[in-house]
């Protein structure tokens, strides 16, 4: 919970400021580049510490008719304003041990000037300072409230820079510039609030003016001015600025303005005749600058230049994982009271609501009553049957932050009947204690004298699709539902999509729904067979999934025409010749293994993935593929065809068709059945069998196989499924 609250105020905060900053950040990645350039250019003298002003300023004044003032500036360039021998007016860098001119001095560029008033004002002079300051400040409570959620992710300051697990590209982006940069970015923003309220005078200013002076009517003897025992004492260093006599008279002074104190300094004999101390406000604000700006070091400016840098990479990679954490949220249509499946969800960063969220829509479809909620708000469910699980670990093994209440509210309720439970651990094998607040969960929960476990403790390391299903395929068999049991529907984070064409496309008939189309991809991209191609239709962010077949290397669907179904139609309107947006999907756990025999079982559109891995199989590994339709069909005589030429080429070696509606009059079950031999023989030689097609099918044809493993072979199917032989994608 207190980790929620740090968080809300970290991301408002951020969201307040982040046009702000992001214009400061490239305001100030420029500036800094020019403060590193301005000093580039060298016109500071080696003996710059040690020279004092009983040497620099007869040396200036040798060089000059009349010298007016003399400049120091935060590179230690010496400037000098005056009139040269021939009375003409002259600014430029002198050297400062001979008091010559070294080079022009040049006004900031246009383009820098443009710039440093957007960084400081946004052009709007004291609102725009306003402004801006006000946002330093937030850049101050932002730094400061992602100290503290960079502690207790690390579980203490003194684990501050201890290894971060890796968390996704973002996270890790986050947390590691957030730790290196965190003292320059704090120094950054409070030096900036601190300019704006001192410009403001909300320190107040109390600057003293210099006291009376008498002078004498007659102008004193002249002294030489290297004796001058206030020049001998004063170096170079200290001196900001240096206002000369004007003239001989009596009343003409020098006026010395150093970093700490401002001298009046009689011009005949270099006595000080008075002397004021800067306030505090002024020496930190000159400090402030010099810290804002690394108008002093070049190294400092540097790393200012870096760190705004960084404050661009915190708002993308900061934006990105809360666009991901909020992309996941809560949404029921049924009440908490009416639902007879609850689905519990801990997650702190939403990957774990998006897989439970899965599972929601999917039961929901199937027509149960689902209600989805945090797992703090867990209470006695009037009408609940069954209570579903899903929780990361955070910290070391502790709960997600919508979940910190979970151990005391279930010691607390009784649902007087006997409830489901299952417990799925999302974690990382990356920490000590993997899943360990699952466990946890799932140990309290066996204290409840109304639980009743249906399924053993899970674990997805990693957010594995494929462990996920794992627990999918378990909850299928005890619940009798028919959960997707293909690992890319639980795929989190839809990525770039790419360009394809179509090539090709079937039609369909009254006979005959299904069509088969063509396509190809704009861009070179790597898939094989088994892949799948993800579409999006309608533009309403819904993802069809379509298994690919590669064929001659272009992209292979099969696809059924459903009348009111999405993705279908999506498909079947495209024209020939025509581009759409789609993007494929690595189905490893689908892939034809390139050493083994193989055994492939499809009914109906799930043909397409094998008559692409018959196409590829250039080492011609014996194939053997059983296929279910319903009647002979122009598209299925197409199909037996290519596999005719396939069979003369060696790629497959045998292929047989079942026909439900005519002809041999029987289902893909039933030719596997007929083939128990042959199919046992090859699961104990290590040969695979891959399903694909339609659930009802899938779990028809595990039966079979069960039957065969038991009857003609030392093991039963699971043994089989453990050793990744049989292989499915169903739907
Ligand atoms: C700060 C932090 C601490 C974590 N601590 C653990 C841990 O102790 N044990 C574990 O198995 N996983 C740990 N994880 C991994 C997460 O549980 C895992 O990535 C999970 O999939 C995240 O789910 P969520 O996005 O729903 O929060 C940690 C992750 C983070 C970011």
């Amino acid at each position: 919970m207190t980790l929620s609250i740090w968080r809300y105020a970290h991301f408002t905060l951020a969201v307040v400021s982040s046009l702000f900053l992001l214009m400061a950040s490239i305001t100030g990645i420029i500036l800094a580049i020019d403060a590193v350039g301005q000093k580039l250019p060298q016109y500071r003298v080696e003996n710059f510490e040690e020279i004092t002003l009983s040497k620099v300023i007869p040396a200036v004044k040798n060089q000059f008719l009349e010298v007016n003032e003399l400049t120091v500036d935060h590179n230690q360039f010496v400037t000098v304003k005056g009139l040269d021998e021939n009375g003409e007016e002259i600014e430029g860098y002198i050297d400062a041990n001979s008091g010559k001119i070294i080079g022009k001095s040049e006004k900031k560029s246009e383009f820098i000037q443009w710039v440093t008033s957007l960084h400081r004002s946004l052009f709007l002079h004291d609102t725009g300072r306003i402004i801006i300051g006000i946002n330093a400040f937030l850049l101050f409570l932002i730094a400061t409230s992602g100290t503290i959620l960079v502690i207790q992710r690390q579980k203490g300051i003194l684990r501050f820079f201890a290894k971060i697990p890796n968390e996704g590209w973002n996270q890790f982006l986050h947390v590691f510039t957030g730790r290196w940069f965190l003292l320059p970015i704090l120094i950054i923003s409070l030096s900036g609030t601190y300019l704006t309220l001192n410009r403001f005078k909300l320190f107040g200013e109390d600057k003293q003016d210099h006291k009376e002076i008498s002078f004498p009517d007659k102008a004193p003897e002249q002294f030489e001015i290297n004796a001058f025992k206030t020049f001998q004492n004063i170096k170079l260093s200290e001196v900001q600025k240096i206002e000369f006599p004007f003239t001989d008279d009596v009343e003409e002074l020098y006026t010395l303005k150093l970093h700490d104190r401002e001298l009046l300094v009689n011009q005949f004999n270099g006595s000080i005749l008075s002397e004021i101390k800067y306030p505090k406000t002024v020496l930190l604000e000159a400090l402030s600058l010099d810290l804002h700006t690394g108008r002093a070091n070049s190294i400092w400016a540097i790393i200012l230049g870096i760190s705004s840098i960084s404050i661009l990479f915190f708002i993308y990679s900061g934006f990105t994982m809360s666009w991901r954490r909020m992309k996941n949220k809560i949404k029921n249509q049924f009440s908490a009271d009416e639902s007879n499946i609850i689905i519990l969800v801990g997650s702190e960063n939403g990957s774990t609501l998006g897989f439970a969220n899965a599972i929601k829509n999917q039961l929901v479809k199937f027509g149960k009553k689902v209600f989805i909620t945090e797992m703090n708000a867990v209470k006695a469910f009037p009408n609940a049957d069954q209570l579903l699980i899903f929780t990361s670990t955070h910290g070391l093994g502790d709960a997600p932050s919508n979940a910190t209440q979970f151990e005391k509210l279930i010691g607390e309720l009784n649902f007087f009947k006997s409830i489901q439970t299952s417990v799925v651990g999302f974690g990382s094998t990356n920490y000590p204690d993997f899943c360990g607040y699952a466990k946890k969960v799932e140990s309290w929960l066996q204290n409840q004298t109304w639980n009743q476990t249906i399924i053993g403790f899970h674990t997805v390391n990693d957010k594995s699709v494929n462990e996920f299903v794992e627990w999918v395929k378990s909850y299928n068999q005890i619940s009798g539902t028919e959960l997707s049991t293909t690992p890319a529907q639980y795929v989190n984070q839809p990525k770039a999509l790419q360009k394809f064409e179509v090539i090709s496309k079937t039609v369909v008939s009254e006979d005959c729904q299904n069509y088969v189309v063509t396509l190809k991809p704009s861009k070179k991209i790597k898939f094989q067979s088994g892949d799948l191609l993800a579409i999006y239709p309608g533009n309403e962010g819904k993802e069809r999934l379509y298994s690919i077949g590669k064929v001659d290397g272009k992209i292979q669907l099969v696809v059924k025409l459903h009348e009111s179904g999405l993705g279908s139609n999506y498909l079947y309107q495209l024209e020939v010749g025509s581009h759409f947006e789609a993007r494929i999907v690595e189905n490893k756990s689908f892939h034809l293994p390139n050493k083994n025999e193989a055994i492939l079982i499809a009914n109906g559109t799930g043909i397409a993935p094998f008559l692409g891995m018959i196409n590829e199989n250039s080492k011609l590994l014996p194939l053997h593929l059983y296929v279910g339709f319903r009647k002979e069909t122009p598209i299925v005589k197409a199909f037996k065809y290519s596999l005719q030429t396939y069979l003369l080429n060696k790629k497959i070696h045998d292929f047989q068709f079942a026909f439900s509606r005519e002809g041999n009059h029987c289902y893909v079950t039933q030719i596997v059945q007929n083939d128990a031999e042959k199919i046992a023989s090859l699961l104990q030689n290590g040969g695979v069998v891959m399903i694909c097609g339609s659930l009802a099918m899938y779990k028809d044809v595990i039966v079979a196989l069960e039957q065969i493993c038991i009857e003609k072979t030392n093991y039963n199917l699971a043994h089989f499924q453990a050793n990744g032989q049989i292989l499915s994608d169903c739907y």
